[in-house]
């Protein structure tokens, strides 16, 4: 189908947008009444302009309070309309949107409007346009789907039909289902949105936090196909209303908007719809995923020493050195840390990039594709393994390779076996070990703060292009302010990424880095791991573990020995358990968590996390104590380094 978007979606003037919406892909937008006001471009420049850019003009919107009033205000809304029908010739556009009224004194009466309605469709048609009807969810009377489908069957007339939108309809409790039998062709456009689910006045909901489709918690294919039933095969256009989109690279906002429909046209059966057949495009499926072949950090003079420290107080031995790179691989059982001094990242020590494995890379490589995250081949020489990379929205690589990859042949060996350690014999090699290793397994899940322009981005890149399903989403107050979390992973948990966010843009006043990234390892045996640690745990007051005492009624001695290895705890619902420790956070910028999982339990430990930032915080207090307040202090005057 055709896919279109709104100018209103992305920010910038007129060029910026069309633009992007052109980059993206799109075939079409619709124009926005400001977006045309405010541009030196006369209506014939922009339709040249956007011919040029291979788009097409399919809406012009809004006209606003157009009926359901006194006869004398209807007449010079009509000769308001005859100067819209002008420009949209010059523009080249035929259908206009017409809003339910929001006035007032707007008449409560369906044969009146549809009458005022029928009025202006007949001046549209002489004028070769058409009129579609939106009820928007706060209209004055008008404000579901179904009475404005009620006023334009009584209207019947030929030029004007219906505008759908999936915000209005499905933030109203009025059920969708009906929609599906609206009769064929009178349904004019189609407009598509998202939203989570917010208790609060539905207009600011509807201006300040739509999302793209798969963004939020509506079910779009379903609304969608309904309105394929109707017989509807004019665009998918999205219409998207977001604070934070107004204000990022439209660039950006226009691929991520593109990925959200090829990505919900997906989720569409190619079926006949009432006598249409509008051409559906399908994806090649979402990856099997097996797990974590390896984490790379990017690391520089001063952060490589100090990851290799607390890399061997983990247990971790470095056992490759690579043959043509200055990289090394450090292993133990099946976690991987591979230490880049030849990439740049952001910071002192991140994140650069993860690979995963699945049984058939190359289909997921082109489903990333087909979904705008086009795979690059890594830099390699002759006889070195073969890896493809995909970019993720903060920028972070990610690697999809077989299992049967023989990327580690590139290290050459460096004498050093890794240790299986304590409770590791699930994941043992069996070979001689150099170091004792600390039983952390395999990983357990990425962590991974995501730059604010880019959450909802992350959550559909990550469900679409590897399709990871979304785990409950969390707030909670850290000590930096109010942070999100949304966890993404897949049906069989082998790959796990918890993305988090700040509710707000950073203040001046926070660190730069507010939640650094980091790996969690599983491990079968938390106490026998933090036992074999050549590392301290983080920190954890005692207050915290009186407080878990009361909440969880934890037997005594089980307290005792979290305590006394810095253990934190989470129950679910089901009685599933988390056990989990942490490190300090090392360079500014990462940590490693072990977590052991029992019973079934499928979260993160969320309401542990501010716990563990104030901890970072007074460990990055005490290991400055010049720089900075002591941890004892309790007016903070000096903003923190880090
Ligand atoms: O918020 C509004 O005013 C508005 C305008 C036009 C639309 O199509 C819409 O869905 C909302
Ligand atoms: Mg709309």
């Amino acid at each position: 189908m055709r896919r279109s978007i709104a100018t209103v979606c992305v920010s910038g003037t007129l060029g910026d947008k069309l633009s992007a919406a052109a980059a993206a892909g799109f075939d079409g937008i619709e124009l926005f009444e400001n977006d045309l006001v405010v541009s030196p471009w006369s209506p014939a420049e922009v339709r040249s302009r956007c011919a040029d850019l291979g788009l097409s003009i399919d809406l012009y919107q809004p006209f606003r309070d157009l009926d359901s009033t006194d006869s004398g205000h209807f007449t010079k809304n009509l000769e308001r309309a005859e100067r819209k029908f002008d420009l949209m010739s010059a523009l080249g556009i035929d259908t206009v949107l017409v809003c339910s009224s929001v006035a007032e004194d707007a008449a409560d009466d369906n044969d009146h409007i549809a009458s005022q309605l029928s009025q202006l469709a007949d001046r549209a048609a002489d004028n070769g346009m058409r009129i579609a009807y939106e009820a928007l969810a706060w209209g004055r009377h008008v404000s579901t789907w179904d009475r404005s489908w009620e006023i334009v069957r009584r209207a019947d007339h030929p030029a004007l039909g219906l505008c759908l939108d999936s915000f209005h309809v499905l933030s109203r409790e009025v059920s969708p289902d009906g929609i599906a039998g609206i009769t064929p062709g009178k349904i004019f456009f189609l407009q598509l949105a998202d939203a989570p689910h917010l208790r609060m006045d539905v207009l600011q909901w509807s201006r300040h936090h739509r999302l793209f489709p798969g963004q939020g918690a509506f079910d779009l294919p379903g609304f969608v196909r309904s309105v394929l039933a109707a017989g509807y095969a004019g665009p998918l256009s999205l219409e998207v209303f977001n604070d934070v989109f107004r204000q990022a690279d439209p660039t950006r906002t226009a691929i991520d908007a593109m990925r959200s429909l090829v990505a919900l046209e997906d989720q569409l059966p190619i079926a006949p719809y009432a006598g249409s057949s509008p051409a559906l495009r399908s994806l090649p499926p979402a990856p099997h995923l097996a797990g974590h072949a390896f984490t790379e950090f990017a690391v520089d003079g001063r952060s490589g020493p100090e990851l290799r420290t607390v890399l061997r107080g983990l247990g971790f031995a470095h056992t490759g050195q690579h043959r043509t790179k200055p990289v090394e691989l450090w292993e133990q059982n099946s976690c991987r840390v591979i230490l880049n001094s030849a990439v740049t990242a952001p910071g002192p020590a991140a994140i650069s990039a993860f690979a995963v494995t699945s049984d058939d890379p190359a289909m997921a490589l082109a489903r990333a594709g087909a979904l705008l995250a086009p795979a690059h081949p890594n830099v390699r020489e002759p006889g070195e393994a073969e890896l493809a990379a995909i970019t993720a929205p903060d920028g972070t690589q990610i690697f999809v390779t077989d299992p049967a990859n023989p990327w580690r042949a590139d290290f050459l060996p460096t004498g050093t076996a890794a240790g299986a350690g304590e409770g590791g014999a699930a994941g043992g090699s069996g070979t001689r070990s150099d170091t004792p290793g600390a039983g952390l397994l395999r990983v357990d899940h990425l962590g991974l703060a995501q730059p604010f322009d880019h959450f909802d981005e992350a959550g559909l890149f990550y469900h679409s292009v590897l399709g990871l399903e979304h785990l409950a989403a969390e707030e909670y107050a850290a000590p930096f302010g109010l942070m999100r979390s949304r966890a993404v992973a897949d049906p069989a948990r082998h790959v796990r990424v918890a993305l988090t966010v700040s509710l707000l843009r950073r203040g001046e006043w926070a660190p730069a880095v507010a939640d650094p990234q980091h790996i969690a390892f599983t491990t079968a045996d938390i106490v026998a791991t933090a036992k074999a640690l050549a590392l301290p745990a983080l920190p954890v007051p005692a207050n915290y573990y009186d407080d878990l005492a009361a909440r969880f009624a934890l037997p005594d001695a089980l307290v005792a020995t979290l305590k006394e290895h810095g253990i934190l705890y989470d129950r679910d619902a089901g009685g599933g358990e988390l056990l989990h420790l942490y490190t300090r956070v090392i360079g500014g910028r990462v940590f490693f968590e072990i977590v052991e999982r029992r019973g079934g339990y499928d979260r993160f430990g969320e309401p542990n996390a501010p716990v563990r930032m104030a901890a970072q915080r007074h460990q990055r207090l005490s290991s400055a104590p010049s720089a900075e307040p002591g941890p004892g202090s309790t007016t903070a005057t000096a903003s923190p380094r880090r």
